[in-house]
Parts: C-alpha cells; structure tokens; sequence
C-alpha cells in the first residue's frame, strides 16, 4: 500500500492489478474510510474517478451524477481494457511481419472460422506450404488481429500473405484461383513463393 499526492487530496493506494503494462488500482482519500475511486496508470497517463468525499458508494448510487459516472466507467473500461497499448501494438506489428517474411505463405487463421478452413482446404489441394497460425489460440492473437488491421485494412480471418504480398480473405484467394492474380496463376505465385 502507497499514498501519493493526487490533484484531490493525499489518497492512499489499495488492491492494485496489473493488466496489458497498466497498474489499476482503488483509491480512497487518506482520511476516508468509506469514499474510494478507481485509478489507472499507463507509461503516459493517471487517470481519476473520484468521487466525492462524503459520499459512500452506496449513497453514490442515488445521485443526479450516477447515469455520469456510469458512462465514464464505460469508457474507461472500453478504453483501458479493450485497447491495445501502443508498446504492445508495436510488438505485435513487429511479430506479425515476422510471420509475414519468414513464410511463403502466411494465413493468419482463427481454429473455428469455416473461411479459414476453405483456405486450408484450397492450399492443400495445391500441396501447397502455408503456416497457419490459431489467432483465437495465442495469448497475443486479439494484438495481433489488430496489427494486422492497421497493416492491411483488414480485420477479419483468414488474413492470408503469399511471399510477402498481402492477398485479402478466403474469397480473395479464390478469386486468384479462378482468375489470377496481376496475370499470374495461383500456382505460378505459389511457385514464385518457394511454398511448392
Ligand atoms: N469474406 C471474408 C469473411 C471472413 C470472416 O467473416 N471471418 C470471420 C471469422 S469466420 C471474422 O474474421 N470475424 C471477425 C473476428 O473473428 O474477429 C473471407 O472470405 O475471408
């Protein structure tokens, strides 16, 4: 437990967790036993919820201001546990492009996504090298998911590359098997690729 000197008053730091390179924490004005606000801190930012001194939460919860607080704890939990910190995205940018020029071919897979199957499927029928990897299966597949978006545009899987190229969804790789791709064949830029 540490106290620390906030723009409110001297409040003392409980039952701190650490999630995605973020410490929350509760907090409650050093001679309060009742009034507590939720605090996070980032590399770049603290942030406060406080909440008035003389009020319980309890008592909290009958105020004009409650339909405020409620909405500010909405954005703060979509903001600071659903959004990817920017070291993180870095991260995951950079292990996405890994993946992208360490492989021939590259699909960015979830394990029960049917258009990822066909993908597999339709590769296979080439006997065509690929890694694949289960998004919905690594710790960091929603970072990834996201970087992934930010490289390409495009957030849904299959995200398939081949050598390097990004080639979109399951329905844009068939539609290069049907008809080609800048006058190649699949199987030409699969052998371009080294994945047969
Ligand atoms: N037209 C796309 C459809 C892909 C699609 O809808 N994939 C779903 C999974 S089956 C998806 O990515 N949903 C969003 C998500 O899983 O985050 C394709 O052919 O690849």
């Amino acid at each position: 437990m540490w106290r620390f000197y906030s723009p409110y008053s001297v409040v003392v730091c409980e039952s701190t967790i650490h999630c995605r390179n973020r410490f929350f924490c509760t907090v409650r004005p050093l001679h309060s036993k009742t009034a507590a606000s939720l605090v996070c801190i980032s590399h770049f930012s603290l942030f406060f919820f406080p909440t008035p001194p003389s009020l319980r939460f309890q008592d909290l919860l009958l105020t004009r201001e409650f339909p405020a607080l409620c909405l500010s704890m909405s954005f703060f939990f979509r903001r600071f546990f659903s959004a990817t910190s920017p070291a993180t995205m870095d991260a995951a940018q950079k292990k996405a492009q890994q993946l992208i020029d360490d492989n021939a071919v590259m699909v960015f897979s979830k394990s029960y996504c049917p258009y990822c199957n066909n993908t597999k499927r339709l590769l296979d029928s080439y006997n065509a090298k690929y890694k694949a990897i289960e998004l919905n299966q690594e710790d960091d597949g929603d970072d990834i998911q996201a970087a992934l978006a930010k490289i390409t545009g495009q957030r849904t899987v299959p995200n398939i590359f081949i050598n390097k190229q990004h080639i979109g969804g399951n329905s844009d790789l068939e539609a290069v098997a049907s008809k080609g791709k800048d006058g190649k064949k699949l199987e030409e830029l699969l052998k371009e690729a080294g994945a047969l």
